[in-house]
């Protein structure tokens, strides 16, 4: 997979032909994310709906840890979406903030930021996760060359982990929720579940933290999938009608790709749980 576009909030840096004007739909494919100094208001945005939607957009940006490097005003900007107070220039530092070249406004420590320089009072320099702010309005080359080798060096980063090859979360628990009325209405499978299941939203809940946390998208679910299952008195036939309205759900709701990968994962993890069965001697056939 290609690396998404390095984008920019106006006005566009000269940083080459690479950087794209930020649009909100193409920050999940981002690579990274420039908020320049444009010399406009941060903490008084009343009446300023361009201003509102750059919020969002940088909000946006810095949950999905799009690397981010703001300056001037950006930083600002980037620090109040990150809560952080904003303050007028002039206050405290007196004639060196002019000398720094900071901007009009400037924002205090994020919580969680780490500040590598200060200037005076105000925190010049700061990184806080994937954000790196520069409080000056003219950005020092060196931070930008060691920003940009930065996103060259993360680019294994795409094509992400297999929860984003599927679509994301959202994705997911749409198809699960599908494949689980199949699995209801089914003949075989249906009472296995009505017999064990009544709360089917916390169901949904817990069957799609197991796949977020298969698919690599964190520890949300902890278990232990043979427990789970034994004594629900299982054959070789359940599992294979389960894999086969799995594959179903996952057909129509995924991309063929996307579901294809779901269907592999699901056929090993039955593998699994069947093999328990064949050992079991006497039972055979059964998943205890
Ligand atoms: C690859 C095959 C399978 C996978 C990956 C799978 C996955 C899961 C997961 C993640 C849960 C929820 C665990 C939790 O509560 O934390 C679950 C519960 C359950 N599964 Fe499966 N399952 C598989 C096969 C089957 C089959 C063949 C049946 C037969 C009908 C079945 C019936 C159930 C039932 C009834 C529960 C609810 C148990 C309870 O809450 O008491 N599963 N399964």
């Amino acid at each position: 997979m290609t690396p998404g576009p390095l984008l920019s909030t106006p006005p566009l840096p000269d940083f080459g032909p690479g950087v794209r004007p930020a649009t909100l739909e193409q920050v999940p494919e981002a690579a990274g994310l420039l908020v320049p100094h444009d010399g406009e208001p941060v903490a008084d945005v009343r009446g300023r709906p361009d201003r509102w939607a750059q919020l969002t957009l940088v909000a946006n940006a810095v949950r999905r840890e799009v690397p981010t490097l703001a300056w001037g005003m950006g930083a600002a900007l980037v620090g109040r979406v990150l809560g952080a107070g904003i303050r007028q220039g002039g206050q405290g530092a007196g004639t060196g903030q002019a000398e720094a070249g900071l901007a009009r406004e400037w924002a205090e420590v994020p919580r969680g930021a780490q500040v590598e320089t200060w200037w005076g009072e105000v925190p010049l320099l700061w990184r806080a996760g994937s954000v790196t702010a520069w409080a000056g309005v003219a950005l020092p080359g060196p931070l930008r060359d060691a920003f940009l080798a930065s996103l060259a060096g993360a680019q294994p980063r795409r094509p992400g982990s297999p929860l984003e090859a599927v679509g994301g979360e959202a994705a997911l628990r749409a198809m699960l929720a599908d494949f689980y009325a199949r699995a209801r209405a089914d003949a075989l499978l249906g009472p296995v579940f009505a017999a064990h299941v009544s709360d089917w939203n916390t169901h949904l809940d817990r069957v799609t933290a197991f796949w977020v946390t298969m698919l690599g998208g964190g520890a949300t679910w902890r278990g232990n999938l043979n427990h789970v299952h034994a004594g629900l008195g299982l054959r070789g036939a359940h599992l294979t009608r389960w894999l086969e309205l799995f594959g179903e759900a996952a057909r129509v709701h995924l991309p063929p790709a996307a579901a294809a990968l779901l269907v592999s994962r699901a056929g090993a993890m039955g593998a699994r749980l069947g093999q328990r069965a064949t050992r079991n001697g006497p039972h055979a056939g059964r998943v205890p």
